[in-house]
């Protein structure tokens, strides 16, 4: 019988997650969702719940790749915060479920997870639609995607310069 979860913090997850091993990962899940097949990923829409009073939401993004045998959520809240806030804009938790019991197997720091799952999918789009030698990578905003999306587009692409 299964025993209690287990816990990923983000430290851990940072040393585990590597995007030269992402990247390849989310292009197969991509492809497969691509399919609209329900036995390779269901994974409807993200459902969100208005935190109004704190300005935010709270989102729940299940997904299960029957195929693959995994069943897993995000919960993700997100805020519109003030100019200046030190206050994170997104906090992120995801959950590893055994499809067959319904038990929680792992419970994982999804800040990392989002920050370079969100950078690499854009890398992915970059890959396909970017103009053959595009010289200069321009990110708007400074924060957590920004650091994601800059680590992630100068490890696969080579820019002169960065802006
Ligand atoms: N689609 C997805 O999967 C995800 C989307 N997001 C979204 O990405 C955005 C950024 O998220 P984080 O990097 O985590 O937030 P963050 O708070 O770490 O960074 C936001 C950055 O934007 C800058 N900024 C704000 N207004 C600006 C303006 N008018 N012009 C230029 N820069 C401005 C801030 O100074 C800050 O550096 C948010 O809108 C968030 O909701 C975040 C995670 C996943
Ligand atoms: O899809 C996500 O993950 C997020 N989307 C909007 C902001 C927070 C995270």
């Amino acid at each position: 019988m299964a025993g209690p979860p287990v816990i990923i913090w983000e430290h851990e997850v940072k040393q585990l997650l590597r995007y030269k091993e992402l990247i390849p990962r989310l292009e197969v899940a991509l492809g497969k969702f691509s399919k609209r097949d329900s036995a390779e990923v269901i994974q409807p829409v993200r459902t969100t719940v208005p935190l109004q009073k704190h300005s935010g939401f709270l989102g729940v993004m299940p997904t299960y790749m029957e195929n693959d045998g995994v069943l897993c959520s995000k919960l993700v809240c997100f805020y519109k915060r003030e100019d200046g806030s030190t206050l994170p804009a997104t906090q992120a938790t995801v959950l590893l479920l055994d499809p067959e019991y319904g038990n929680v197997k792992a419970v994982m720091d999804g800040d990392v997870i989002t920050a370079m799952r969100t950078a690499a999918v854009s890398a992915i789009s970059a890959k396909m639609l970017m103009p053959p030698g595009a010289e200069v990578l321009a990110i708007l905003g400074a924060g957590h995607q920004a650091l994601s999306h800059y680590n992630v587009f100068t490890e696969i692409f080579s820019f002169k310069e960065v802006r």
